[in-house]
């Protein structure tokens, strides 16, 4: 089973604002996509309508073989906090909460128990376990970047989707955060979505879609920087 399945999709903003035209696109568990394209182009929309954050104005979507468009609004915050993880920029650590309640809350939040083994396995693996007693102020944003990671992979969904997951980190702690994403897809058949401006960033992904004005217009398997860099150049604002 596909990890999602996006049939002719689209999303029209009040407004009439047309920011996705015709999405097909299948992901396949395992994958590490990356989403590029110029500002505007769609991508966040493609990324919140895919992981049910939105509701798309027409077309089917598919998550872990779930139609998601046919959905009422409560069946689908269940689906997304089941099945889906969320890295974004801004980590959303909560201050006050030490490093492992952070991690912890979304399944509290969803009354589910931990599956401790699995939880300290991705402690240990980005190199926390010393820091959970501690407060997110305490972490340097690569590590806090890595706690908002754990806490989207501790429920072990089936896509975990990250908004510019390195766009605020240093060229090291941006490496890290990435060796991880790739990690956990190579390794735990996780599946990834991730939204880049940065085509250094998407060519570690295995496949990148290029967006421009709703529509995917680019698909490239193992991309390089060179030829994502070229792609974004060509349609002038990249
Ligand atoms: N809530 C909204 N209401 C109306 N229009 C919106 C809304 N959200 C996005 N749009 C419009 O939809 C289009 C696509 O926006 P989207 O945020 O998906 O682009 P993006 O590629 O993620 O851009 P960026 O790289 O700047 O984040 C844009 O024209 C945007 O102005």
């Amino acid at each position: 089973m596909s990890a999602i399945v996006l049939t002719h999709v689209g999303k029209e903003y009040a407004g009439g604002v047309r920011a996705l035209e015709d999405v097909s696109l299948t992901v396949e568990r395992g994958t590490f996509l990356a989403v590029m394209g110029p500002s505007g182009s769609g991508k966040s929309t493609l990324m919140h309508c895919a992981a049910g954050l939105e509701s798309p104005t027409s077309g089917s979507i598919r998550i872990d073989g779930q139609e998601i468009s046919a959905l009422d609004e409560t069946r689908r915050t269940e689906l997304r906090r089941e099945r889906v993880g969320f890295v974004f920029q801004a980590y959303n650590l909560i201050p006050s909460l030490s490093v492992l309640d952070n991690i912890l809350l979304p399944l509290r939040l969803a009354g589910r128990a931990p599956n401790r083994t699995w939880l300290n396995t991705l402690v240990q693996r980005v190199g926390l376990a010393d820091r959970l007693a501690h407060r997110p102020a305490e972490l340097s944003g690569g590590q806090q970047q890595r706690a908002a990671l754990v806490r989207a992979l501790v429920a072990e969904p089936a896509v975990v989707f990250a908004d510019e997951p390195t766009g605020a980190l240093d060229l090291r702690s941006a490496h890290e955060v990435l060796d991880l994403l790739r990690d956990v897809v190579e390794r735990l058949n996780q599946t990834v979505v991730m939204v880049t401006h940065d085509p250094a960033a998407a060519a570690r992904a295995h496949r990148a879609l290029v967006m421009a004005d709703g529509r995917v217009v680019e698909e490239l398997d193992k991309p390089s920087a060179d030829a994502l860099a070229g792609r974004l150049v060509a349609l002038g604002r990249g």
